[in-house]
């Protein structure tokens, strides 16, 4: 499926870091990321150059709940704003991906380096995202718990793919990384770069100043943003399911090989894809491969990566 040498922006889901939601000690997310870390080693022995891009749902949403708990027991305590909770959530599994792909190449004597770079994203302040959040963050809750929640800390709960209920914040859409000429320049000089984690830090210029803003960017967006200013020729989507899904978590589910723009159009449409968890991979796959001839798309599972990219399983989204 990657055949010639390509530049592939290669995006790890925040829930499939967290593999398994009930055990979310960094311990449990190193393991995991030392999982990832093989196929990705693969595409770079393969002489391909790798951007790495992750998410941060359930890890921003944990920072987060972390010091409203903390600053409830002790008011003398602050409670952290969301931008910096991004920019923490960037730094520790950047840390965790960056320590399991280092480890992994030398275990295969390859020396390349690898950095984690603390990524801004411009939003638009008038983004109409932030008069209706949709992106789950946190654990996952009962229907029960969720109503506690929302009457006793204001918190807006959804229901999350047929997983559970979630607090959901703004989500609004990357306009421009601040940071792209760095990532470019370290990928051309030959080091492998991780970056937008959990889709950015947000942020809005105010008068050329750059200021976070409260909201949580989608990684898929923020990823497909990254592979269009790279100029990227393929855009990796991994995450829990190991393929994208018509009439999904039914009995009459049918798990897609293939698909092209046209009917990824037609099935967004119809609703197949569930907002806040499936819908931004296939759009921003959609987007990524509708914005040049010879781009294309994969949606994958973390564990069926190595498949996937060999093309034996996944979902592609061609032109
Ligand atoms: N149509 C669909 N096909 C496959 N999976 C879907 C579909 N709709 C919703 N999902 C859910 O979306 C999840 C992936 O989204 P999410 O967990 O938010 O991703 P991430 O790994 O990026 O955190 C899958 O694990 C699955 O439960
Ligand atoms: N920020 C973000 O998109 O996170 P997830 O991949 O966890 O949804």
């Amino acid at each position: 499926m990657v055949n010639q040498k390509s530049r592939i922006v290669l995006a790890l889901g925040g829930n499939a870091l967290q593999a398994n939601p009930k055990d979310t000690r960094a311990e449990a997310q190193i393991v995991t990321a030392a999982q990832t870390a093989k196929p990705i080693v693969d595409l770079i022995e393969g002489g391909h150059e790798l951007i790495l891009a992750h998410g941060n749902g359930p890890q921003v949403g944990q920072i987060v709940g972390t010091y409203e708990s903390a600053a409830a027991g002790n008011p003398s305590l602050p409670v952290m704003p969301f931008p910096e909770c991004g920019a923490m959530s960037q730094g520790y599994i950047g840390y965790h991906l960056q320590q399991a792909v280092r480890q992994e190449m030398v275990n295969r004597g390859n020396h390349k380096s690898v950095a984690t770079i603390v990524t801004q994203v411009v939003v638009d302040e008038k983004d109409e995202a932030f008069k209706n959040p949709t992106k789950p963050v946190g654990s996952f809750f009962t229907e029960e718990e969720a109503k506690v929640l929302e009457k006793e800390k204001g918190y807006t709960m959804k229901e999350d793919a047929g997983r559970g209920w979630r607090r959901v914040v703004a989500s609004p859409i990357p306009v421009d990384v601040v940071e792209a000429p760095v990532v470019k320049t370290l990928v051309e000089a030959g080091h492998v770069v991780i970056t937008v984690g959990g889709g950015g830090v947000p942020v809005v210029n105010r008068n050329g100043s750059l200021e976070g803003i409260p909201a949580v960017i989608d990684k898929d967006f923020a990823s497909e943003k990254i592979a269009e200013i790279l100029d990227a020729d393929f855009l990796i989507i991994l995450t829990a399911v190991e393929q994208v899904a018509i009439n999904f978590n039914t009995p009459q589910q049918k798990n897609l090989d293939r698909i092209t723009i046209e009917e990824a159009k037609k099935y967004i449409e119809e609703g197949h894809f569930a907002p806040g968890s499936m819908l931004p991979k296939v759009k921003a796959a959609l987007k990524f491969v509708e914005s040049k001839p010879g781009r294309r798309a994969l949606i994958t599972s973390l564990e069926k990566a190595k498949e996937g990219i060999e093309g034996k399983t996944g979902t592609i989204i061609v032109a």
